[in-house]
């Protein structure tokens, strides 16, 4: 079943399309006006579109390139009152599958629908079979690979591509990717970071300057995006572009040509851009922070990074990676991880993504110092510290849980409280011993207590360092 739009202001003829393709087996929606047919073409997953060229809101022919690089790179088929030569001519030079004349027939419309939609599914099996040469990106999940075949159809575009993503999911480094599977691959890959730009450089940084066009410009200077002539663009962090240069940035997008800083002549600069970000630009469009006519053009292709919670079973296969990474560059010797120290990664909710688990890793490598297996003690504090409070705060709904209470054996609040925080209290020690391997240095280490404190809570539940721990 394929998804196909119909863009078209005649209301019945619109129901009458409608039926004969949905009675072919596919799903349709139908845009009375041209506004709202491009944004659902933006947006949304169709396979085809059936583009009037004479709109109330204007001429289907003008937005044909914009529909086509629509989120899903639909096919596109032009419906037009007008027998007009001229219009059917350039439909099919700007990528139209085929032209077809008001009022259509049956016939007439039935036959191009189901070609264009045989054409396109066989497209598409074509884009998934190839591979993008993704050597540096580590993960096999569902997730990711939605997102990879995505970016693999973004490559064999021009299209504005932006990356969404929670901070360290890897946006840069499939940027990278995206343009090293494109045309462009032997040309630079210019990165801006739009969060370090100097706030009273960025115009010429961006667009560059003549000599003598502010105090300092002691030579003529090519901007980033001249630099990129080309090649790929890619703004990271775009969210944080002052609004004043976004203003100058959207005619760049629109027409790739600006006006270095101090210069009378306009360059040009043919590139592909990729943008990055982690904020939520709607919400910055509704706050005013950031310009919707910027956004739409940038967003040609949207493809959002699932964060590493979400790509089940590639945190095993990122620390394997990680670790023989440095393993490798610092001609260390083999070691193993502990189940319990694979079990504390898996179940770590990763909120800094690849980024924190790649630190982690690197760093449990290097406090475990000669010992060959890695254990969770050797992981940061502060991914022990949160794992045990989730611990213990499941421990405790668990046994408050387990308890149940009724009119012959109701104690007092302050009776059952001190009961099932005696009973957490205990096998926080017990694991803590076990973990610290009895030693008492460690244990005041891990837990943050002073000794005195370790000792007088043994004291309280009769426990001693020796039958918490004992080694094999
Ligand atoms: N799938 C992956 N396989 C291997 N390394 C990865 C993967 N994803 C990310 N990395 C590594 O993790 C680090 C962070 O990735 P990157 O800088 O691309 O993230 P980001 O989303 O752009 O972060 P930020 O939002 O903070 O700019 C980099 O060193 C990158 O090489």
């Amino acid at each position: 079943m394929a998804q196909v739009l119909i863009i078209d202001d005649d209301v019945q003829l619109c129901k009458a399309l409608a039926m004969v393709i949905s009675d072919m087996g596919h799903k349709v929606d139908v845009a009375n006006y041209l506004v709202q047919g491009v944004d659902m073409a933006r947006k949304g997953k169709y396979d085809l579109v059936i583009l009037d060229i004479g709109l109330p809101d204007g001429s289907g022919l003008d937005s044909l390139a914009e529909i086509r690089d629509g989120r899903s790179r639909p096919e596109v088929i032009i419906l037009s009152a007008s027998s007009d030569p001229d219009g059917a001519e350039l439909a099919i030079r700007s990528g139209a599958w085929s032209y077809i004349p008001k009022p259509p027939t049956l016939s007439k419309i039935k036959l191009p629908v189901s070609r264009a939609i045989e054409y396109r599914r066989q497209k598409l099996s074509r884009i998934a079979a190839r591979d993008l040469k993704r050597d540096a990106i580590v993960g096999q999940s569902k997730a990711l690979n939605t997102c990879l075949e995505m970016l693999a159809q973004a490559a064999d575009t021009d299209a504005n591509v932006l990356i969404t993503g929670e901070t360290g999911t890897g946006k840069e480094l499939l940027a990278r990717i995206t343009h090293q599977n494109s045309r462009k691959s032997d040309m630079p890959f210019v990165v801006v970071d739009c969060a370090a730009l100097p706030e009273n450089l960025v115009e010429s940084t961006l667009f560059g300057h003549e000599r003598g066009a502010f105090t300092g410009a002691d030579r003529r200077q090519d901007g980033l995006i001249r630099q990129a002539d080309g090649g790929t663009l890619f703004l990271d962090e775009i969210g944080e572009l002052p609004l004043a240069v976004q203003k100058s940035f959207l005619r760049v997008v629109q027409e790739r040509r600006f006006r270095p800083v101090g210069s009378e002549h306009e360059v040009t600069s043919n590139f592909r851009l990729i943008a990055a970000t982690n904020r939520d630009l709607d919400a910055m469009v509704a706050s005013w922070d950031f310009r919707q006519d910027l956004l739409f053009r940038i967003r040609t292709i949207s493809v959002r990074v699932p964060p590493l919670r979400e790509r089940t079973g590639d945190v095993r296969l990122l620390t394997d990676h990680f670790l023989k990474r440095a393993i490798a560059r610092d001609n260390g010797t083999e070691k193993e991880c502990s189940p319990d120290f694979r079990d504390m990664l898996e179940k770590y909710q990763w909120p800094g993504n690849v980024r924190e688990l790649s630190n982690a890793v690197e760093n449990a490598l290097a406090r475990s110092g000669e010992e060959r297996t890695l254990l969770p003690r050797h992981l940061p504090m502060d991914i022990r510290v949160h794992m045990a409070r989730q611990t213990l705060s499941a421990n405790a709904d668990t046994a408050a849980a387990d308890t149940t209470l009724d009119a012959s054996n109701f104690p007092l609040f302050k009776d059952f409280r001190e009961q099932v925080v005696g009973e957490l209290e205990q096998k926080y020690l017990r694991d803590l011993f076990q973990t610290a391997r009895g030693n008492v240095q460690q244990a005041c280490t891990l837990s943050g207590l002073s000794r005195a404190r370790l000792y007088a809570l043994l004291k309280k539940h009769g426990l001693t360092r020796k039958n918490l721990y004992t080694p094999e």
